[in-house]
C-alpha cells in the first residue's frame, strides 16, 4: 500500500511533497509504527493513534492487528475501547459508521443506501449505546463498540473490512451528562417510548434485509429489556444473533465445558454435580445461564434437572419465585425450593448454595472479595470463578487476588484481558471468557453457509468448537480458552461447526457444502478468508 502510494505520487508533481523518503521500506515502517503505538504511556492516546493509522493505511492497521493481536485487541476492544466509547464526542475526528437516527424514522432505507459499500455489505454490528460494555447509556457515543467488533470479525475471521458495517441508532440518551455536553455527538432528547422505538426497529430491520439482502445482523449493546426483546422479535424472520445472549452464551459454556473438567478431576464430583451461582441476572448473566443448561444436558441430565443446577442473584439477592414484581428474564431461574428470609448476602448465598463455580456478569468492581473468594474456596479443591464483566473497570475480581487468594487453585476467566503472571516458579495465565472468541466463527459460518437463520444448534455447536480447539500445550497448561494468537484457526473450526450446524436445521442455502467432507471443507473456509496483503476473499 506504501510502496503503490510512493509510485502513485512520484508520477504526480503536485503531489511531490507526500513522497516517503528514498530508503523507505515496509518492513521499517511496520516497526515504525508500533514504535509509535508504544510510545505512547495512555491507552486512550493508543486508541486515537491507532484509529489515525487504520484511516491513512488500513491495509497496514489490519495487518499489524493480525500480527500483534495480543498487544492491539485490548486497545481497539474491551478494556480500552470502554474509554474511547465514554469519550468519543470528544475524540472524534472522521465518521466510521452509519448513524441512523430517531429522526429519520420514515426514511431508514434512504440513510442506509448513503453507505459507500452497500452491495458488498455482509456483516453490521448494531448497538444503540443504552448499555454499552458495562458502562451504562452511552447514547450514541457507542458506536466504537461496533467499530471495535469489526476489527475483530476481519482480523479473526478473515471478513473483507468492506463487506462490514458499524451501525449506531442514535436515539437519545438517559445521561445528563452528555446531553448537557456541547460537543456531543448525539441528538439531544430522552429515549423514545418502547412504542415508538418497536416502530423504528421494525422499520430499521426491514430496511436493513432491503438495503444489504446478504447481511448477518449481530446486536450488540442493547439495555436488558430490550436485547431480549428484539432477539424474539427477529430471530425467526431475519439472519440476526444477540452477542451478549448468545455470544457470552456461548463462549462461557465453551469455558466452563473445560474448567469443569478440571474441576471435577479434583473434587472427584461428577460433572452433573456442578452448581453454578450466576452473580448478575441481566442479558449476560441469563443469557450464559439458559446455554449452560447445555452442559448439563451434554451430561444426561433433562432440562428440568439441569435447571435445579443453576442459581441466579441480582442486585436484590437470591432471585426466589416469590419475588414481587420479577421481570420476565429472571423468571426461568427463580428458585422455587428456598425457603426462608431473602439471601441478600452473598457470602450467606455461597454458604446456602454451596456452588463449584461462581460466575460474574453484574459490572460490580472488586464484588468478588477475599472472604467471597475464601467461601468458595472452603467447598472446593478448585472453585471455578469467571468474573465476566467488562471493563476491567467493572471486574468482580483481579486475577492475581483470585490465584493468590486460592493458593493457585482458583480455575479462572475474566471478560477483560489480564497479564499473565509468576508465582512461585510457576506461570499463572488466565483465560478471557469474551464472546470475541466465537462471534467471528459463528458470522464466518453464517455467511459461508448462507444461512437465512441463526439457529440455537448453531450457537451451541460453535461453543463445543471452541472447548475442542484447545492444543495439546494449552491443555498441558490447563488453559480454559486458546490464546488469542491461534483465532483465525479458531473461527475456522467455529465456522465449520456452524456450517455443520445450520445443515443439519436445513437453514443453510449452500447445498453444495453439504457434499464437502470435514477437511476439505475446514480448508475452504480457511481458503475464505482475507488476509491484509493476501488475495481477496469473497466476502
Ligand atoms: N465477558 C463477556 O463476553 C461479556 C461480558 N458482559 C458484561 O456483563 C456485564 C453485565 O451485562 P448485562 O447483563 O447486559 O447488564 P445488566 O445491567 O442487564 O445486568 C447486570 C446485572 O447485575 C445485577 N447487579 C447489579 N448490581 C448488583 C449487585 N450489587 N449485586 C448483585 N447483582 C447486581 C443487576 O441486578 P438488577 O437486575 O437487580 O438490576 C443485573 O441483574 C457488563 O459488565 C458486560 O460488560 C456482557 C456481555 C459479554
Ligand atoms: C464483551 C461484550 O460484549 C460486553 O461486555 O458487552
Ligand atoms: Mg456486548
Amino acid at each position: 500500500m506504501q510502496a503503490q502510494l510512493a509510485v502513485a505520487s512520484r508520477a504526480t508533481p503536485k503531489l511531490f511533497t507526500r513522497v516517503p523518503p528514498p530508503n523507505f521500506s515496509n518492513a521499517t515502517h511496520r516497526a515504525r509504527c508500533l514504535a509509535q503505538l508504544r510510545s505512547k504511556t495512555n491507552g486512550l492516546e493508543k486508541y486515537i493513534y491507532l484509529n489515525g493509522l487504520k484511516e491513512r493505511d488500513p491495509t497496514l492497521f489490519y495487518s499489524l492487528l493480525y500480527d500483534n493481536m495480543r498487544e492491539m485487541v485490548p486497545i481497539l476492544y474491551t478494556p480500552t475501547v470502554g474509554d474511547a466509547c465514554q469519550n468519543y464526542s470528544h475524540i472524534w475526528r472522521r465518521p466510521e459508521g452509519l448513524y441512523i437516527s430517531i429522526g429519520d424514522k420514515g426514511r431508514i432505507r434512504e440513510v442506509l443506501s448513503t453507505w459507500p459499500h452497500v452491495r458488498e455489505g455482509r456483516i453490521a454490528v448494531v448497538t444503540d449505546g443504552s448499555r454499552i460494555l458495562g458502562l451504562g447509556d452511552l447514547g450514541a457515543n457507542g458506536l466504537p463498540i461496533s467499530v471495535g467488533k469489526l476489527d475483530l470479525y476481519i482480523a479473526g475471521a478473515g471478513i473483507r473490512p468492506s463487506s462490514t458495517v458499524p451501525i449506531c441508532l442514535d436515539l437519545g440518551t438517559s445521561t445528563q451528562k452528555y446531553l448537557d455536553d456541547p460537543l456531543y455527538i448525539g441528538v439531544r432528547r430522552p429515549r423514545p417510548s418502547a412504542e415508538e422505538m418497536d416502530e423504528f426497529m421494525i422499520e430499521f430491520m426491514a430496511a436493513m434485509k432491503d438495503v444489504f439482502p446478504d447481511l448477518l445482523v449481530q446486536f450488540e449493546d442493547f439495555s436488558t429489556d430490550n436485547a431480549f426483546k428484539y432477539l424474539d422479535m427477529f430471530r425467526n424472520s431475519y439472519r440476526c444473533f444477540n452477542d451478549d445472549i448468545q455470544g457470552t452464551g456461548a463462549v462461557v459454556l465453551s469455558g466452563f465445558l473445560n474448567a469443569a473438567r478440571l474441576s471435577s478431576k479434583a473434587s472427584g464430583r461428577p460433572l452433573t454435580e456442578q452448581r453454578i451461582l450466576f452473580f448478575g441476572a441481566g442479558s449476560a448473566g441469563v443469557g450464559v445461564a439458559k446455554q449452560l443448561l447445555s452442559f448439563f444436558k451434554i451430561n444426561g441430565l433433562s432440562e428440568e434437572d439441569a435447571t435445579k443446577q443453576i442459581w441466579t442473584v441480582d442486585s436484590k439477592g437470591l432471585i426466589t419465585a416469590d419475588r414481587k414484581g420479577l421481570q420476565e428474564h429472571k423468571k426461568f431461574f427463580a428458585r422455587t425450593d428456598y425457603e426462608g428470609p431473602p439471601l441478600t448476602n452473598l457470602i450467606d448465598i455461597i454458604n446456602y448454595v454451596q456452588p463449584t463455580a461462581l460466575l460474574g456478569l453484574s459490572t460490580m468492581r472488586n464484588a468478588f472479595t477475599k472472604d467471597v473468594v475464601d467461601a468458595m474456596a472452603a467447598h472446593n479443591p478448585r472453585p471455578i470463578i469467571f468474573p465476566l464483566s467488562n471493563p476491567v473497570s467493572l471486574c468482580e475480581v483481579d486475577y492475581e487476588d483470585a490465584v493468590e487468594w486460592t493458593n493457585g487453585e482458583v480455575i479462572f476467566a475474566s471478560g477483560s484481558p489480564y497479564t499473565p503472571f509468576e508465582r512461585n516458579a510457576k506461570t499463572f495465565e488466565p483465560g478471557q471468557g469474551n464472546n470475541m472468541y466465537i462471534f467471528p466463527g459463528i458470522g464466518l459460518g453464517t455467511l459461508l453457509s448462507k444461512s437465512s437463520r441463526v439457529t440455537d444448534t448453531m450457537v451451541e455447536q460453535a461453543s463445543i468448537a471452541l472447548a475442542q480447539s484447545l492444543n495439546e500445550d494449552e491443555k498441558e497448561k490447563e488453559l480454559v480458552y486458546p490464546r488469542l494468537n491461534r483465532i483465525r484457526d479458531i473461527s475456522a473450526k467455529i465456522a465449520l461447526a456452524v456450517v455443520r450446524a445450520a445443515q443439519a436445521a436445513s437453514v443453510d442455502g449452500s447445498p453444495a457444502l453439504r457434499h464437502v467432507a470435514d477437511n476439505a471443507l475446514l480448508e475452504y473456509i480457511k481458503e475464505q478468508m482475507w488476509h491484509p496483503n493476501g488475495p481477496k476473499s469473497r466476502f
